[in-house]
């Protein structure tokens, strides 16, 4: 759907410079996503691998971050393979709805409600960052964060036209329990993609 070389504004990796590869496509239907427009994927220009590759080589940063969209929707084995021999880190940003394909160096999984992530995604998952839309989220947090891996990060970020009235709850949650960590949309608040 779209590509940019930017900051990565969420989670364990925020304030790195990564190159973004936003695949379209997602049938998860977020009420909330803030990139709709990602979820046709017939509604944006098909990239080649070789085409991708490049683009994510112009630049002086090797960090690059599959998104969507769902990215777990396409068979990702051959992109990353192709990201990794040009020498690139691979990170994905998935809701973990779909089975894991290809070759990674961080994986965060952000389950959603409107579609359950799978047990084998989560399992694998370096960071799970939930996104907190109200009150009852967190509870919903716990529930998942007894389905990732012992050493997996756990991130509460708001909900970004929530963030005002959530953002006083995640701190005092993450004051009480301190193995969540609080992840902001910083690229927002920087007015940068
Ligand atoms: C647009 S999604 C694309 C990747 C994948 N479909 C997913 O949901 O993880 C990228 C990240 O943005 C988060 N996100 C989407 N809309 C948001 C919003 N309104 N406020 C806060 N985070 C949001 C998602 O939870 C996810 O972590
Ligand atoms: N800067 C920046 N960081 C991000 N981290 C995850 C994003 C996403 O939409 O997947 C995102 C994004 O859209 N921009
Ligand atoms: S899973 Fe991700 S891309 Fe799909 S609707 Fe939800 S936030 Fe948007
Ligand atoms: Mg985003």
């Amino acid at each position: 759907m779209e590509q940019f070389y930017t900051i990565q504004g969420e989670g364990y990796n925020t304030g790195r410079a990564a190159y973004f590869l936003r695949l379209g496509g997602c049938d998860v239907g977020c009420v909330w996503c803030d990139v709709k427009e990602s979820w046709d994927a017939d509604a944006h220009p098909r990239v080649t691998i070789t085409d991708m590759v490049a683009a994510a080589t112009a630049h002086a940063g090797r960090n690059v971050v599959i998104t969507g969209g769902e990215p777990l929707m396409h068979d990702l084995t051959q992109l990353t393979a192709a990201l990794h021999a040009a020498g690139c880190q691979n990170w994905i940003e998935t809701s973990g709805a779909y089975p894991l394909t290809g070759e990674w160096d961080w994986i965060c999984v952000s389950p959603k409600k409107f579609k359950a992530p799978l047990p084998s995604v989560l399992a694998q998952a370096h960071e799970l960052k939930i996104i907190v839309f109200n009150k009852s989220d967190f509870q919903w947090a716990e529930q998942h964060a007894a389905l990732v891996g012992e050493h997996t990060r756990l991130y509460l970020q708001p909900e970004w036209s929530k963030a005002p009235q959530m953002m006083p709850l995640i701190v005092d949650y993450v004051k009480e329990n301190p193995r969540w960590q609080v992840s902001l949309q910083t690229h927002k608040y920087l007015d940068i993609p």
